[in-house]
């Protein structure tokens, strides 16, 4: 049913980082029968091999979003995938012009359930030496009108499964699908 109304639309995981948009993506595109692309490893093999952090490091933030901008743009020319994007894509205004490309699923969680997954995390730069549930509520409140912006948000709630999340995206695509709005006949 879902298969059917996506007409092979790409889908757009975003949301905060730690809310699962690379785990859950991975799997959405597997009951989809659909690619996955993770924006983040995509910027990595542009970016020579470096990791996120050597890239922050070495050409700072508005550098690195550039280059993320750039790998959107690529990525949005093809269809029948799943992508899981960074965190902060939402932040320059033109990305929305390739997020529209597809359908835009927000996966929504509390810095609370962030803070606890990325309590050992080493490899977000916008985390290292800093109070990170501090800086998570900063980030999101900076971001949440943004993510609003959304066709579709996904509560992601303590103790579900990416499994769980999955399906429910899968349940819930059909609530902002009507039948026929993405045909081209
Ligand atoms: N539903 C979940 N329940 C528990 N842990 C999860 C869940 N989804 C993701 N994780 C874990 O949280 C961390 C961040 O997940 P990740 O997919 O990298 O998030 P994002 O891409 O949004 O930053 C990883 O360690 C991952 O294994
Ligand atoms: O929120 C952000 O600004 C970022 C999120 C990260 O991706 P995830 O959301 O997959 O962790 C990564 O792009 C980089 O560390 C910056
Ligand atoms: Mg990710």
């Amino acid at each position: 049913m879902t298969i059917d109304l996506l007409k092979g639309v790409n889908l757009y995981l975003i949301g905060m980082m730690g809310v699962g948009k690379t785990t859950v993506g991975r799997l959405l595109g597997q009951h989809l029968g659909y690619g996955f692309v993770d924006i983040d490893t995509c910027v990595e093999k542009a970016g020579g091999g470096k990791s996120i952090t050597e890239l922050f490091a070495e050409l700072g933030e508005p550098a690195f979003r550039q280059l993320e901008s750039q790998v959107l743009s690529q990525v949005c020319a093809f269809t029948k995938l799943v992508i899981a994007t960074g965190g902060g894509i939402v932040v320059q205004q033109q990305n929305w012009s390739y997020l529209h490309h597809g359908l835009i699923v927000w996966l929504d969680a509390s810095v609370e359930i962030l803070c606890a997954r990325l309590a050992e995390d080493t490899t977000r730069p916008l985390l290292q030496n800093v109070d990170r549930k501090a800086k998570l509520q900063f980030l999101l409140e900076q971001r949440q009108h943004l993510y609003r912006q959304a066709d579709l948000r996904i509560t992601v709630n303590e103790g579900e499964t990416p499994e769980e999340i999955a399906t429910k995206i899968i349940e819930q695509i059909p609530s902002v699908l009507k039948p026929g709005v993405l045909s081209t006949e």
